[in-house]
């Protein structure tokens, strides 16, 4: 097939291009998704096949018209730590006798958890499969009627010549070519969706860093590879035919371009969150410095403790943004929310930046 790129129509103009696209195009005025699929609202239903929900054989608004926060991440198991995590910050109390369900289980796919006004979803590894979530979480929030949902990646990476452990928030993405937008081939033709990140967003998140965390959080580019070992220039893959000079010079020339982490799914997170105008971010924390070496060998306890990281900082975020609305959190168990009088918390008074 003779694959050709499709340019302009396909990319937004530059004036649609400010912010996270927020134009009457992306958001309904009460900030409820948009498609920009005019065949869904003509399906009689539509079926969130990878997920295990539908529009017609679930009441969606019903059960996520309250979301606020969408929080991906690579496993299902950091998935289900981080959903009771936030349970625990935000104060979300269970009904008794019941615990924690994962709504996706008979998808055999992703797994998923609400808590309130806060979803936990897994996305698998790379670029097809949190594609496919993201249409699908992005559909829901379009179903649901949610308001100005925003949505965090958690995840982890390789990090270009800082300590393991380290904290990144991606200010900017690029993948394996350097270009910032992320190409799909589309009825035979390669259509290209500038991949943004909300700056604003990145500013916030930095903020809620603080100097006691006993580690760094820093921002810059992230690199979104196809494929973790050749793709990522390992040398330790199945196939390598570069040398580990080719491959330290690569690397230093990343770092010489702003590149801090290299991981795998950050292009079509932002880009396909940026084309549904919706606000996103993504905080993954390094689990080794790739200019010292390729594989993976920290514990799995320093592991586990290096991906609480992330879950730390965009748990703030939520806390705050929670306090801030006085919505932290008196909920009652059912998803809904009962708002209890607005507090000033010392974080909030600390902070010149204020929620919009
Ligand atoms: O969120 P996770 O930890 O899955 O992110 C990175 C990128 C790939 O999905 C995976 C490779 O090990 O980890
Ligand atoms: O080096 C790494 C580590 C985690 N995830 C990646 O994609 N790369």
């Amino acid at each position: 097939m003779n694959s050709s790129v499709r340019n302009g129509n396909s990319c937004p103009k530059e004036s649609e291009e400010n912010g996270n696209n927020e134009t009457s195009e992306t958001r309904y005025p009460d900030g409820t998704v948009k498609l920009r699929n005019p065949h869904i609202e003509l399906m009689d239903q539509d079926i969130l096949y990878h997920i295990a929900l539908g529009s017609e054989s679930h009441d969606l608004v019903e059960m996520f018209g309250d979301v606020k926060f969408v929080c991906m991440g690579g496993t299902p198991k950091r998935m289900e730590t981080f959903a009771h995590y936030i349970m625990k910050e935000i104060g979300y109390k269970l009904p008794t006798g019941t615990t924690l369900m994962d709504i996706s289980q008979y998808s055999y796919r992703y797994s998923m958890y609400k808590v309130g006004p806060v979803i936990s979803v897994s996305h698998g590894m790379g670029v097809p499969s949190i594609g496919i979530l993201l249409h699908e979480m992005i559909k829901l929030m379009y179903h649901a009627k949610a308001k100005d949902p925003i949505f965090f990646r958690i995840g982890t990476c390789g990090g270009l010549g800082l300590e393991p452990g380290t904290v990144v928030i991606s200010d900017d993405v690029v993948d394996g070519l350097g270009n910032h937008y992320y190409s799909v081939p589309i009825l035979g033709k390669v259509v290209k969706r500038p991949a943004k990140l909300e700056k604003k967003l990145v500013r916030e998140l930095k903020a809620l860093a603080t100097q006691d965390d006993p580690y760094d959080t820093t921002t810059g580019t992230t690199m979104c590879a196809e494929d973790f070992y050749e793709g990522q220039g390992r040398i330790d893959g199945a196939f390598c035919d570069y040398t580990e000079a080719d491959k330290q010079d690569y690397l230093e020339n990343l770092v010489r371009q702003g590149v801090k982490n290299i991981e795998m799914e950050a292009v079509p997170f932002a880009a396909l969150t940026h084309q549904a105008g919706i606000k996103a971010a993504i905080v993954c924390v390094t689990l080794l410095n790739r200019l010292k070496g390729d594989q993976v060998a920290a514990p799995k306890e320093v592991m586990n403790e290096y991906q609480q990281r992330p879950q730390i900082l965009v748990a703030r975020y939520i806390k705050k943004y929670l306090q801030t609305k006085g919505r932290l959190c008196s909920l009652d168990g059912h998803g809904s929310i009962a708002v209890k009088s607005p507090r000033r918390f010392k974080l909030v008074q600390q902070e010149s930046q204020t929620f919009e």
